[in-house]
């Protein structure tokens, strides 16, 4: 699914508006709509009412009265629903304006309440409020600190502020947001929740706690990051008339994963059929250069799901004294034991080997469990720059890029390069703090793979994929359970596997974070109800 930023959004608008001549109106008019059809699809399922609303006319002989745009089942069981319209000045307001109109014709008893004196309305919003004033529609101006607004009412539309606003909810917007959030009321948003960053995800104080937001015309990206997509709730994209293709000169600020999504933007079926004159050999050789003697599980899960990922091959080059540990552990697993001196630990002189390895093996995924050990940044350098074949680079291993002077002081590879840090990593690798990290996960990830040339993935809640071409991507599946010590490893493992089938970094990546979740999800529907998930469970579960 596609993601916008509220830029892209305007120009969008502009489009269709200026250049397909579609009328605001009839966009403003749609929104509403379908803002008022969510407001009613969330009354119905907290009424927990599930019967169709299909109305069984009394007597059949009567003509069904088609005129009533909403079912007479429907309007029966609004009648217990009155819905306060919070109403900003800008369309989003218009918006608002619209719904509570649609909500009234279905039987829902409605209050606007103006956060600004509706002389202060333009153009389409204005022309809305017009339409409700000569509906009579019960209004009033919201002043601060007024008490008991929300008595009496069942939900409350917030229709303040959309993709129009900058910065913080000033003045009235800020105290009936934080007002409306202490209503204890369900609240539904129009395009977006109040005082959100549509483009990062980051939240402003104060910030709409919506049950249901309804993204109008397209999925604005800030939804998709937390801690924006906890303030948006349950997320919606209704069309609203607006050709839900973009237009060529609008890029767009990627893609939601799916299947769908897999299959339009990067040619990936999940169904992808084996193919049946394969053998062992067809389908890839990973290699991985990993664990130490504290930590020797990390390279088992590792492998251990680059097998699961269906890669045909896996080598785990290791550190001599580590080979009774590995010994059995994975029988479909070769090992590599590389001289150690006795001490488990990796070394500069290490790499040589590595190198042999790679002349009969397709990818390198280099990092879980590694260690720290002198003479780690001539080791890692010496593969960077000696393998010509795509490289997996993940925990440790990114601690030592960091170590090393980060990305800058390290060539451009000409082959994939994968990165899988999670925000802390990224954090040192980049030399900033976790938090600037986080303020704006999709526009640094896009930043940072585009400058220097690599596939990252950006770990996290909704992880985020973006190629050197700046393409990205966020990942939703997943579960809370696999924040759990290897999962990481898993990963790593997952991604070098379908390089090693022959995907290309961004496919590889974007593949592999989502089928991540997908198991994590499914390990979770198993064993969650029972307490943990282990890492170990994800890779049964692919
Ligand atoms: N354009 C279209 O064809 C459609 C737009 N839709 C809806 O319109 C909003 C975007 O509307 P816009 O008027 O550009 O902005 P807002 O409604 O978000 O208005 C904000 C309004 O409030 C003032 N303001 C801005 N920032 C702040 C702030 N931090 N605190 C207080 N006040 C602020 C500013 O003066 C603006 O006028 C979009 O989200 C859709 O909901 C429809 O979907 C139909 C198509
Ligand atoms: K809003």
């Amino acid at each position: 699914m596609q993601m916008v930023t509220s830029e892209q959004m305007r120009e969008i608008d502009d489009y269709t508006i200026k250049t397909l001549g579609i009328p605001s109106m009839v966009l403003m008019e749609n929104a509403g709509r379908v803002i008022a059809e969510e407001v009613l699809a969330y009354c119905r399922v907290r009424s927990g009412n599930e019967q169709q609303g299909s109305a069984e006319v009394a007597d059949p002989s009567v003509v069904r009265q088609e005129a009533i745009r909403w079912e007479l089942a429907e309007r029966e069981r609004s009648r217990g629903e009155r819905w306060l319209i919070l109403i900003g000045k800008g369309n989003n307001g218009g918006d608002g304006l619209v719904c509570a109109r649609h909500l009234m014709d279905a039987g829902v008893r409605v209050h606007l309440l103006y956060v600004e004196p509706p002389e202060s309305l333009r153009g389409d919003a204005a022309a809305q409020h017009a339409i409700a004033e000569a509906l009579g529609l019960p209004r009033s101006v919201y002043t601060p600190g007024e008490a008991d607004i929300f008595s009496g009412f069942t939900g409350i539309v917030d229709a303040l502020l959309g993709t129009g606003a900058k910065g913080a909810p000033r003045g009235a917007y800020a105290s009936l947001i934080r007002a409306a959030n202490g209503s204890g009321l369900p609240i539904v948003a129009a395009d977006i929740p109040s005082g959100l960053d549509a483009d990062t995800g980051g939240v402003h104080d104060p910030c709409i706690r919506a049950r249901r937001t309804v993204s109008l015309a397209f999925l604005k990206a800030g939804l998709t990051q937390y801690p924006g997509a906890e303030a948006a709730g349950e997320v919606v994209v209704r069309y609203i008339g607006i050709p839900p293709v973009l237009p060529r000169h609008v890029p767009g600020a990627g893609q939601v994963l799916s299947e769908a999504s897999l299959r339009s933007e990067l040619g990936i079926g999940l169904d992808r059929p084996r193919r049946a004159d394969g053998h062992k050999g067809t389908h890839g050789h990973v290699l991985l250069a990993a664990g130490s003697l504290p930590m020797s599980g990390a390279a088992l899960l590792s492998a251990k799901a680059a097998l699961r990922a269906g890669c045909g091959l896996a080598t785990w080059a290791l550190p001599a004294a580590l080979l009774p540990h590995a010994a059995g552990a994975v029988p479909e697993l070769m090992t590599a034991p590389i001289p150690d001196d006795g001490n488990g630990a990796w070394s500069e002189a290490a790499a040589d080997e590595v190198l042999r390895l790679m002349q009969a093996r397709d990818v390198l995924a280099v990092g879980p469990g590694l260690g720290r050990f002198p003479g780690e940044a001539g080791f890692l350098r010496a593969l960077w720059e000696g393998i010509p074949r795509p490289l997996v680079v993940d925990a440790d291993a990114l601690n030592i890029l960091a170590a090393a002077g980060g990305l800058a002081a390290w060539q451009r590879r000409a082959a994939a390069t994968v990165l899988t840090p999670h925000p802390g990593e990224m954090a040192r690798l980049a030399g900033l703090s976790t938090a600037e990290v986080q303020r704006d996960r999709l526009g640094f990830a896009r930043r940072f793979a585009e400058q220097h040339g690599v596939t990252l993935v950006l770990k996290g809640a909704r992880t985020v994929v973006a190629d050197p071409d700046g393409r990205v991507f966020v990942n939703t599946t997943g579960h809370p359970g696999m924040a759990t010590g290897g999962s990481g490893d898993v990963l790593t493992g997952i991604i070098a596997s379908w390089l090693a089938q022959g995907l290309n970094g961004i496919q590889a990546a974007a593949l592999g974070v989502y089928l991540h979740g997908l198991a994590g999800e499914r390990a979770a529907s198993a064993r969650w109800t029972s307490g943990s998930l282990l890492a170990g469970d994800i890779v049964e579960a692919l």
